[in-house]
């Protein structure tokens, strides 16, 4: 187990990169506390895989340094740095029987098999895999294969890190949710640093501790899965985040006043900071259809379940409210209210109001 920390790290892919455009990461600065669980999370491109790779030694940096407990290991081979990984797709001997697999990583480390017998056995029943131990892998579906490919990473207790790359793509969705809470089950037993990189927020939210948000190349925010709902720190994690995203308003500011679409709209504290560009945001479940207020029209409402979306427009603009009422026909006039505590305002992208004291 280890603290990695991650400084001044940037890399470009081109061999005479001219501008930060350039660069599949940007500038990361991280510290990830010893037996913590992470996720890594962004759309596709954002620079998870170069990142991982970077940790895990299978790419060099072009700039700054990878630290395990302080120990510079930037320069140092995969096989030197002690990691465990799960691939998107299983990494299994079909030959071999599950037992054998999954006592693979232990016996090539010349762990005695009384210790091996007992952690293939406890893997496996946190895996739920303990009747298919005598099988070959290759009479596996595809979903067991991956459980079998999780469980070769999970079977050692020295790694520094563990790692895993989508490893929920080929489970099918009635899995998926199972294995997901079980993950985090075995991370709060075992209590290894792991880094889980994703592009689904569902996934990432329920498995980490700390969620590192990344878009182009950048971390836009690292915090608890309620940090990144409550306060985004950037309009991108208040969209990515959330079902429907935040609201992102484009707003006047005129003497500390933001007005959408020439309606005056009361913020959550102060504005610290000014841009060239400025929006609110404000999250549908903190927009409430109301007596008095912005006037809309509503456009359509979709019922999720518990709660309806009502998508309704102001003028150009789309802004979806959560209600657990009846929602209002197509095409009804309304009023939206923003609960002022939960509307922030955003400049270039950047949060720029701080709460009042
Ligand atoms: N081997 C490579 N050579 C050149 N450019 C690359 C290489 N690998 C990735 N890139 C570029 O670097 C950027 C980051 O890619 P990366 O694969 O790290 O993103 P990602 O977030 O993991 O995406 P995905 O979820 O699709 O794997 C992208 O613009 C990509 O095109």
């Amino acid at each position: 187990m280890a603290k990695i920390t991650l400084d001044k790290l940037r890399h470009s892919y081109l061999p005479n990169p001219a501008g930060p455009d350039d660069f599949a990461l940007k500038q990361i600065d991280l510290d990830w506390t010893d037996g913590g669980a992470y996720a890594l999370l962004g759309p596709s491109g954002c620079g998870k895989t170069t990142l991982l790779n970077i940790i895990s030694g299978l790419l060099t940096p072009s700039h700054g340094r990878v630290l395990f407990d302080g120990q510079d290991v930037t320069h140092l081979p995969p096989d030197r740095r002690n990691i465990a990984q799960v691939f998107q797709f299983p990494v299994i001997y079909d030959t071999m029987t599950v037992y054998d697999n999954l006592a693979f990583p232990l016996r090539n480390r010349g762990v005695d098999e009384a210790r091996v017998d007992a952690r293939v056995r406890e893997i496996a029943a946190m895996l739920e895999l303990e009747d298919r131990l005598a099988m070959r892998a290759s009479n596996l579906s595809p979903d067991n294969k991956q459980k079998i490919s999780m469980g070769r990473g999970l079977v050692r207790e020295d790694v520094n890190v563990i790692m895993f790359d989508e490893p929920l793509t080929v489970i099918d969705p009635e899995l998926k949710w199972r294995l997901r809470s079980k993950l985090k089950e075995l991370h709060q037993r075992i209590a290894v640093t792991m880094i889980y990189v994703t592009h689904d927020q569902t996934e990432a939210l329920t498995f980490a501790d700390q969620v590192v948000v990344m878009q182009l190349g950048e971390v836009v925010q690292i915090g608890t899965p309620v940090e990144l709902f409550e306060r985004p720190q950037h309009t991108f994690v208040g969209h990515f985040i959330g079902s429907p995203g935040m609201n992102i308003l484009p707003v006047e500011v005129d003497g500390g006043v933001a007005r959408f679409a020439g309606h005056a709209v009361q913020l959550e504290g102060p504005i610290v900071r000014q841009g060239d560009r400025t929006e609110i945001g404000v999250r549908p479940e903190y927009v409430r259809l109301a007596d008095s207020g912005i006037p809309a029209t509503v456009r359509k409402a979709a019922d999720i379940g518990r709660y309806t979306v009502v998508e309704t427009m102001v003028g150009d603009h789309v802004v979806n409210a959560i209600t657990d009422r009846l929602p209002p026909a197509p095409g009804a006039r309304v009023f939206l209210h923003f609960e002022p505590s939960q509307t922030r305002l955003y400049a270039d992208g950047w949060i720029a109001t701080e709460v009042w004291k």
